[in-house]
């Protein structure tokens, strides 16, 4: 989906959408009938509905879609995920990369689906440490792993373009889960996730 445009618009609530963001844009004191601001409503209805599709789509289904009997049980991860979501407070955006290890336990899961989960949570009014919760459970909850974890590393919107001003800051959260709470096994994880050659 994400190389492909999004299409699956239902037009009833285009339009009802539409129609809300005609009147922020009156409310800002802008002519809603200048030619350069004319599709604008709709195109804002779409972009605001792509970018909360998550809501749609159910991560453990996903996961469960490409689930396959393995022994390996050393750790693996998939690094730098990029993500893009909307903080709930401002429907602003955050973003950055995501991180997810996880050691098996008898199951592997198909590598794109870990993108692809982060992707469904990313699309939703979020705050960064609920986000991180949600990738991490999703995973724990359907492989059954030895051990997940999750570091999420982001910049926020609402505290560059306004409020603090900030452009430097970036927040990191980070959830484990079995194995990951022994220091061991998170130690070689952070490493790992810093280094060029994971
Ligand atoms: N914990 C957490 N806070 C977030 C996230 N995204 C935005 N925020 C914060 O949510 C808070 C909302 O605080 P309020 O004081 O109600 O909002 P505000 O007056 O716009 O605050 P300022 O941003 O400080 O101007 C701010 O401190 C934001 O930085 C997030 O993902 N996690
Ligand atoms: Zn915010």
């Amino acid at each position: 989906m994400s190389n492909n445009k999004f299409t699956e618009y239902n037009s009833e609530l285009t339009e009802e959408i539409r129609e809300k963001y005609k009147s922020i844009i009156e409310g800002i004191g802008e002519d809603v009938d200048r030619e350069g601001l004319l599709k604008t409503p709709e195109r804002a209805s779409k972009a605001i509905q792509f970018l909360t599709s998550g809501y749609h789509l159910d991560a453990e289904e996903v996961l469960k879609s490409a689930l396959f009997d393995e022994d390996y049980s050393e750790m693996v991860i998939v690094k730098d995920i990029e993500l893009y979501s909307l903080c709930e407070h401002h429907i602003l955006p955050f973003f950055g990369k995501a991180h997810i290890a996880y050691i098996p336990n008898g199951k592997i899961v198909g590598l794109s689906k870990l993108p692809r989960v982060v992707d469904i949570f990313s699309r939703r009014l979020q705050v960064q440490e609920r986000l991180t919760d949600q990738i991490v459970n999703a995973i724990n909850n359907v492989l059954r792993p030895q051990g997940v974890a999750v570091v999420i590393e982001a910049s926020h919107m609402c505290m560059m373009m306004r409020g603090v001003q900030k452009q430097n800051s970036v927040t990191t959260t980070s959830a484990f889960r079995g194995t990951f709470k022994n220091m061991e096994t998170r130690n070689e994880f952070l490493k790992l996730i810093s280094s060029n050659l994971s």
